[in-house]
């Protein structure tokens, strides 16, 4: 086994007066692709939001590469890609200053160099997105806006790769291109902590399963084979997002 990338022993938080996490262990070792499952509202996004210090935890403990979160400071080394929101987004931008946005952690004092242009360019292409490069962002599909968003983390040529529920209310060709691009991510040795509401095209890459209920883990292991989690005990999950083809949804790209 490789070493631990993402490491949760333990971990406790609550929204409100409300426990959303009860206790979660939960490891991602180098290489891995772990899908995070559970139905609405269990603490997916919680527990991913917990890992990149967004969610402040009550009690356990969190390790990035194997160094306490609270002293961690590399974080050009993580991609994040939050769960969509349908909330407006407000500024406007073109694709490429969206996607410069996650090179900046690379820059010395946010100068972009040709390296960073580069880099910005072919994060763009990986998601066949370079030809819609200077064109806002709110004239983008749902599919598209995701894209850009995963292009987005890629920018920093991450080790590490988080996103949140991205195929969410993602037209079947974006859903193809995203597949292809984690793909050829994985391929390269990328570490992967995916959110899923049902593992979908992206199954082939997964390795594990992580399935969260009521703020527990209930399974560690195998992916449920083909069916998805829609066979898990338990579900009962209701996506909330948009469907393919929807008006293009904000997504709050600057934030
Ligand atoms: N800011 C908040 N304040 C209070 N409660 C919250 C807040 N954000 C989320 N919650 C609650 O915490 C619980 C876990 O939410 P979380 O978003 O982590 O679940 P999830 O498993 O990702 O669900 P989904 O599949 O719907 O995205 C839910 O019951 C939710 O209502």
């Amino acid at each position: 086994m490789t070493e631990p990338v993402i490491s949760l022993r333990g971990v406790r938080a609550d929204l409100g007066s409300r426990p959303v996490l009860r206790g979660i262990d939960l490891t991602v070792h180098r290489g891995e692709v772990v899908a995070l499952l559970g139905a609405n509202g269990s603490g997916k996004s919680t527990a991913v939001r917990t890992v990149i210090g967004q969610v402040p935890i009550g009690s356990g403990e969190i390790e990035l590469f194997g160094t306490p979160r609270r002293r961690f400071r590399d974080w050009a080394r993580i991609g994040y890609v939050p769960q969509r929101t349908t909330a407006a987004g407000g500024v406007p931008a073109t694709v490429t200053e969206v996607v410069s946005s996650g090179r900046l952690s690379r820059t010395r004092f946010g100068v972009f160099r040709k390296g960073d242009r580069e880099a910005v360019r072919h994060a763009l292409d990986l998601v066949g997105m370079a030809d819609r490069a200077k064109d806002n962002v709110d004239a983008l599909s749902g599919g598209q806006h995701q894209r850009v968003l995963i292009a987005r983390a890629l920018a920093c040529e991450p080790e590490l790769l988080i996103m949140d529920e991205p195929m969410a209310g993602v037209d079947l060709a974006s859903q193809e291109v995203l597949a292809q691009t984690l793909k050829n991510q994985v391929a390269a040795g990328t570490t992967v902590l995916l959110v899923l509401h049902e593992l979908g095209p992206l199954e082939p890459l997964i390795d594990r399963a992580v399935v969260l209920r009521d703020g527990c883990v209930q399974h560690d292991g195998p992916p449920p084979k083909a069916v998805g989690q829609h066979a898990l005990p338990g579900h009962d999950h209701v996506h909330p997002h948009a469907p393919a083809g929807a008006e293009p949804m904000r997504t709050g790209l600057l934030s």
